[in-house]
């Protein structure tokens, strides 16, 4: 597990936590605490969660944590064997974008949002390099709430890297990453709080209808 205090001090400088296969740069806090409050609860409030859903061989999962899928356009993006239609960008989903094109130097066009009501709610192992997102794009993963557990292990070597995602902190994937390592949010009993994760991807631009 990554030391913090390190990562304060890093802050204008994120360190690549994996070393090899991809990058993954932990920034720290881009939102600052008073601001990250404020987003947390308008968030809570203003985006329409639902639970997600799953196909599994002809049968559907609903699942505890809650999701919903914004963008650019109405752009289709399936995972889980499931397809979702992206809903217009809201003010703060458009004002954090910024945000995170501003840190990152990356473009994205649309954001995939997760709420975990509390420790218990997880998501498993996976990469997220569906056909429908541009390939080696990066993914740009914003915390908000409960600080929690962030996991990646090498497909090859099953080497596992952890780091805590702070309120208000960004984490960056790119190049190989997906297509070298999975990662998963591991549920915990230590953690009785919600927290709300907004991952910023490019979607390609061919993926909606009209
Ligand atoms: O909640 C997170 O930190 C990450 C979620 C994730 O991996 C995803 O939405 O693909
Ligand atoms: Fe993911």
């Amino acid at each position: 597990m990554y030391n913090m205090d390190l990562f304060a001090a890093l802050e204008d400088s994120p360190i690549n936590i994996i070393n090899c296969d991809g990058v993954v740069e932990y920034h720290g806090l881009l939102i600052p605490f008073d601001q990250a409050n404020h987003y947390f609860g308008v968030l809570l409030e203003t985006i329409q969660w639902k639970h997600d859903q799953a196909n599994i061989l002809g049968q559907i999962i609903v699942t505890q944590r809650k999701v919903a899928w914004h963008a650019d356009k109405p752009f289709h993006y399936t995972y889980s064997n499931m397809t979702k239609v992206a809903l217009p960008w809201t003010l703060e989903l458009l004002q954090l974008k910024q945000k995170v094109e501003d840190a990152t130097g990356h473009q994205f066009n649309a954001c995939l949002l997760n709420l975990y009501h509390s420790g218990q709610e997880g998501m498993a192992w996976h990469s997220d390099a569906e056909k429908d997102l541009q390939k080696n794009a990066a993914i740009a993963s914003l915390s908000f709430g409960a600080e929690r557990k962030f996991s990646f292990k090498h497909k090859v070597n099953q080497k596992t890297i952890s780091v805590s995602l702070q309120h208000g902190s960004l984490l960056v994937m790119g190049g190989d990453t997906q297509r070298h390592w999975l990662h998963r949010l591991p549920p915990t009993k230590k953690v009785t709080t919600p927290r709300i994760n907004l991952t910023f991807r490019m979607i390609n631009e061919t993926n909606h209808l009209y």
